[in-house]
């Protein structure tokens, strides 16, 4: 008899259609509603990506897909699928009190974003539990897996594709700039490992990809008085093109999938910062829900059971 295990897969969740925006972006500004120029700006942001972003079906791919592959490559448990949402429905809370209506009282819990900081891992695996806790269900949570090997070896390969196309002057003057989402720079005084573990995980790409120059960046800063994490990706851009700099390839590894923020804040505004300066620019592809990116997260799972 296999045993029955919930598998809760959280991602932050993005808008359905147009209408959705204001009450996306009011829970993520925890229930203020944003001015009428903010949201017009998001409303933007996202028409300029197509309209909405590709974001909600690749999550639900990636969660599939993982399902399939763990209930695969292994036969003690089986693995049931339920995806929670930090920002949109369904929300975490909605697929634990799911779990629950489905008779599970054991479950892995794994945050579709590879760093661990108080402001994004700590708060999905915190409201998880807190659900969990009134059904009695109890969840072992992956904290951060952005060192497991396979994880590295993804965007390692992607580099050294990327290196790999340019010609020898190119390559000559090419620099990767490894980036996450930008926080607060105030995490910083409360011991958050997050800014540690980017660059860790630049110094494991960089070395795996055989790459000696590059730099680590932030992006997708939000809009508030306070400072935030820097510098910031665009800024780092000029730095890094007044030092000798022609060719940028930016890999956005704090997210993995296509989405606004690696689709508008790179694809769109960084490459309007390389044009301007007459530099080349490089993004290679996202993880999604690509088989090797998917057995990388099977093996986090399997880890985190002690598998
Ligand atoms: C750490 C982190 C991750 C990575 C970890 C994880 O994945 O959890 C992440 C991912 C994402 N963030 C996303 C979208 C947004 N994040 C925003 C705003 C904010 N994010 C923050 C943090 C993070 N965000 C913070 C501290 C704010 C400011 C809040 C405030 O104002 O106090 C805003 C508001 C407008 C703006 O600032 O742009 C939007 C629209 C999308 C979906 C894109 C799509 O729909 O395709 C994704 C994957
Ligand atoms: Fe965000």
């Amino acid at each position: 008899m296999k045993k029955k295990m919930g598998l809760l897969v959280m991602a932050y969740g993005t808008p359905y259609k147009e209408e959705d925006i204001e009450r996306y972006y009011t829970h993520i500004r925890h229930g203020r509603k944003p001015a009428p120029e903010m949201l017009q700006d998001l409303k933007d942001r996202y028409e300029a990506i197509g309209g909405i972003s590709p974001l909600a079906k690749i999550t639900v791919e990636q969660g599939e897909k993982l399902e399939q592959h763990l209930n695969k490559i292994q036969d003690e448990i089986e693995f049931k699928l339920f995806i929670g949402l930090k920002h949109i429905e369904p929300f975490i809370e909605d697929a634990v009190k799911e779990m629950h209506e489905d008779g599970i009282t054991e479950a892995v819990s794994i945050v579709l974003a590879p760093h661990f900081s108080t402001f994004s891992v700590k708060s999905y695996n915190g409201r998880a539990k807190e659900e969990a806790d009134k059904y009695g269900i109890s969840i072992t949570s992956v904290e951060s897996w952005y060192k497991e090997p396979k994880f590295i070896k993804y965007w390692s390969d992607r580099v050294k594709e990327t290196f790999t196309s340019m010609s020898d002057e190119e390559r000559a003057l090419a620099v990767l700039v490894v980036s996450a989402h930008s926080l607060p720079e105030k995490i910083t005084k409360m011991g958050d490992p997050y800014p540690e573990q980017l660059k860790e995980t630049a110094d494991l790409i960089a070395e795996a990809a055989g790459v000696k120059n590059y730099a680590v960046g932030w992006q997708s800063a939000g809009n508030t008085p306070e400072p935030w994490l820097g510098p910031d990706v665009q800024d780092l851009t000029r730095d890094l093109y007044n030092e000798g700099y022609k060719a940028f390839v930016y890999t956005p590894v704090g997210f993995v999938a296509d989405h606004l923020e690696v689709l508008y804040d790179n694809d769109y505004e960084c490459k309007v910062v390389t044009e301007e300066l007459g530099a080349s620019y490089y993004r290679p592809e996202m993880p999604n829900a690509k088989p090797e990116f998917i057995d990388c997260l099977a093996t986090v799972v399997l880890k985190q059971l002690g598998k």
